[in-house]
């Protein structure tokens, strides 16, 4: 339901005022696979290795004709996104960066797991961390130093371990709110910028505060304001580094007339061009 949520909202039509040419795929389709037990730890285990190799290959091909944007669905959806986008840059040779805009870390792996729920596995996976018995091998691993975490404010006890331990850079909400969010977002664009880099950001409804963005089945309070958010899209338009970007975890059942839809089509306008000026004037929420 998420991509038709952002579609109703107007995503095609906020990017193409802004000049640009967009086309949707429509919706793709997870390879077959064996219908998962209900029972199974892991939820969706085969459905999700299945729409993982999906979107690799979506993605991989998808990369070498414009900017992808990849509407969600879960954050399980980044297990194919990133790993397809980096094999791409892989293959003309600039190092991939990826910058994570979430209340949670997303390192756990299979195993570590304590909900079996494999949204909250992806930075482990396309970093190349062991443990996705069945997934697709990691072929163009992302490096741990080239990704950045911004919004943490839930993190489990073995993600924590993994994290420290790990180069990945990390902004949590603590540091947003003394710092505000731009400092650490410019010091890990300035790294991009410098390795000619290419930047995928992977953008989770709960990187908000619920109170402004509800749609989302991992609430978790204390989020990025909508200023905090409009203003890391600006600067990451500004960057001119922006290659490819995830839309998940948007879940149109628990939104509040259309709010958090319109709110995620606003910011990937953002990203993409539109100035704190030109927001029209509109009546929703
Ligand atoms: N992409 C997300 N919303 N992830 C939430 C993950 C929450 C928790 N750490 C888990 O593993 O279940
Ligand atoms: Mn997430």
């Amino acid at each position: 339901m998420g991509p038709d949520a952002l579609r109703t909202a107007g995503l095609g039509a906020a990017l193409r005022d802004l000049g640009h040419q967009v086309e949707d795929r429509g919706n793709l389709i997870p390879r077959p696979y064996r219908p998962d037990e209900d029972t199974a730890h892991l939820y969706r285990l085969n459905e999700t290795i299945a729409w993982t190799r999906t979107l690799r290959t979506a993605a991989r091909e998808a990369m070498a004709q414009g900017l992808p944007i990849f509407l969600g669905g879960d954050h399980a959806l980044s297990l194919g996104s990133v790993a397809g986008v980096a094999e791409h840059a892989a293959q003309i040779g600039r190092p991939q960066f990826v910058l994570w805009l979430d209340a949670h870390s997303d390192i756990h792996t299979p195993q570590s797991s304590v909900s079996g729920h494999l949204h909250g596995t992806p930075i482990a996976y396309v970093t190349g961390r062991a443990g996705f018995d069945g997934f697709p091998p990691v072929i163009a691993p992302v490096a741990p130093e080239h990704v950045c975490l911004i919004g943490l404010r839930s993190v489990d006890p073995a993600e924590r371990e993994a994290l420290e331990t790990s180069p990945i850079a990390r902004h949590d909400m603590r540091d947003i709110d003394e710092n505000g969010i731009a400092r650490g977002l410019a010091r890990f664009l300035d790294r991009v910028t410098a390795a000619n880099g290419l930047l995928h950001v992977s953008l989770d409804v709960d990187f908000l505060d619920p109170s402004v963005a509800p749609a989302v089945g991992t609430t978790v309070p204390g989020g990025a304001t909508v200023r905090e958010a409009h203003l890391a899209m600006e600067m990451i338009c500004d960057s001119g580094l922006l290659s490819s970007l995830d839309l998940v975890e948007l879940n149109p059942f628990l939104d509040e007339r259309g709010r958090t839809a319109h709110l995620l089509v606003d910011l990937c306008a953002s990203a993409l061009g539109r100035r704190v000026f030109d927001r029209p004037t509109r009546a929703y929420g």
